[in-house]
């Protein structure tokens, strides 16, 4: 059978057809357009949870894109493998012109792209790669001297000098979508083939109302009420665009658009510093002697600590895939600081749970929190889980949410006294940091 000339879009961080960097180029290319995505073996094996949501998140988003695609005569052609196999088998079924893909910034996605890349600049087959999970990249925003920086805030007053309406335009695909590849609807393999099993997940809607981010100053650290916006997994999966969210927030609220600039601080911190993913942003942290305690950790895991604000947050993240940020700096920090067990440790639970799970965020926050990352908290300001708790949670409502049994005999005594701990806590780094 002749294979039809296509140039390939390849799916990974952007799963929608809308304000999509990549696809625009592709769709204006003048080749019909064969959209693609891959189950990543490399990705999907080493998931132990057979029932992860994100699997399913993805399989969702697909399942959406695809409806759309067939009302369009089109359709996505899904592949489960290693990517570099699967080029191989896609080549045998398309004469491909061309391979047009957003770029992703984390270490393993570098790797797999640049064998990508390599494979096909040998047979003289252009790979494009665009910007489009986020509004500044690699080295858009870098100090007076060339050098990346370290520090937040005069980072993000760079970026926000450098922000104009070009940046934040959305591409408008949809006005070339007639140029997708004419094709029969593909059947997807099954998620039971894949190795996996739906969930019945409430997903977050990808569009957060106004009036939420209007008033995100004085609602988001407040874990008890609907007062952050939850976009976190469609910003990770890119079933919203970053440039629609950021407009909106420039729009609406400064502090709003300051989150989204620490999103883009760690991405860039990742891409600039990529050994911070196995050892601490600030070496000498590496010193410290973690006591490393299995059955503490465990008891950290399941929220039976003893102290409500921290086992809140660790129940809400195992039953739900989300935990609220204040909640995700304390329980952080307690793992860190009162338990000295290693952020490494904490930072992979993390990862393993997180709906909303992204390497550069998650390594971001789990350096900060621990005091070893490139703008982190002090060493010695150790969270108070209690003074936490007043403040954000008086009402103990997110509390008494995920610990009902919190005034009953069943619920445990706290795993250590917090006075005693911040104590340890300080002597162990002082004498690793030698202050
Ligand atoms: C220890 C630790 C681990 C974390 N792990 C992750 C992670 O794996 N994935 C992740 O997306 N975020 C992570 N965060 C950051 C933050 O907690 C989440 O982005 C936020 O809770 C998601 O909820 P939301 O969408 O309602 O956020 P909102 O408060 O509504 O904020 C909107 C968006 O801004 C961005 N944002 C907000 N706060 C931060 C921050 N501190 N750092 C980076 N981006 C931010 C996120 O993209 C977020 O979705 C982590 C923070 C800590 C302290």
């Amino acid at each position: 059978m002749k294979r039809e000339a296509v140039s390939i879009f390849w799916f990974r961080r952007d799963l929608r057809l809308e304000d999509n960097a990549a696809l625009y180029h592709a769709l204006k290319s003048g080749t019909p357009v064969q959209p693609v995505f891959i189950f990543d073996a490399h990705i999907l094996d080493e998931l132990e949870d057979k029932t992860d949501q994100r699997v399913t998140f993805i399989y969702k988003a697909l399942e959406q894109i695809q409806e759309q695609l067939i009302q369009l005569g089109a359709t996505l052609d899904i592949r489960h493998g290693e990517p570099e196999t699967v080029f191989k088998t896609l080549e045998k079924d398309y004469d491909i012109q061309s391979i047009f893909l957003n770029q992703d910034y984390e270490p393993y996605a570098r790797q797999r792209d640049n064998t990508i890349y390599s494979y096909f600049k040998e047979k003289g087959t252009a790979v494009k790669g665009f910007k489009d999970q986020v509004i500044f990249e690699k080295n858009e925003v870098l100090k007076n001297d060339g050098k990346p920086y370290t520090i937040y805030t005069p980072y993000a007053n760079k970026w926000l000098s450098l922000v104009t309406p070009f940046f934040l335009k959305p591409y408008p695909t949809k006005k070339y979508w007639a140029h997708f590849h004419k094709c029969r609807g593909m059947q997807f393999p099954s998620l039971q083939k894949l190795g996996f099993k739906s969930t019945n997940t409430t997903f977050p809607p990808e569009s957060p109302d106004s009036g939420l981010i209007k008033d995100y100053d004085k609602t988001r650290d407040i874990p008890g009420i609907k007062g952050t916006t939850r976009v976190s997994v469609h910003l990770r999966f890119g079933t919203i665009s970053i440039r629609k969210l950021a407009t909106r927030a420039g729009k609406l609220n400064q502090t709003y658009l300051k989150e989204l600039i620490w999103r883009e601080f760690y991405q860039m911190i990742l891409f600039h510093f990529p050994d911070v993913v196995d050892t601490s942003f600030k070496k000498e942290y590496d010193k410290i002697q973690w006591r490393n305690n299995e059955k503490e950790f465990e008891a950290w895991c399941k929220g039976q600590t003893g102290y409500p604000i921290v086992d809140a947050g660790m129940r809400e993240l195992n039953e739900t895939g989300f935990m609220h940020n204040r909640v995700r700096m304390i329980t952080a920090s307690f793992l860190t600081k009162h338990l000295l067990i290693d952020w490494r440790w904490g930072e992979a639970y993390f990862a393993k749970k997180l709906l909303d799970y992204d390497l550069a965020s998650n390594n971001g926050g789990w350096q900060w929190a621990a005091g070893s990352g490139c703008d982190a908290a002090p060493y010695f300001r150790v969270f108070n889980p209690y003074i936490q708790t007043k403040k954000f949670d008086g009402d103990l409502k997110y509390i008494r949410k995920w610990v009902p049994e919190l005034e009953s005999q069943d619920y445990p005594a706290p795993i250590v006294e917090h006075d005693f701990a911040r104590k340890r806590c300080l002597e162990v780094y002082s004498k690793a940091l030698k202050r």
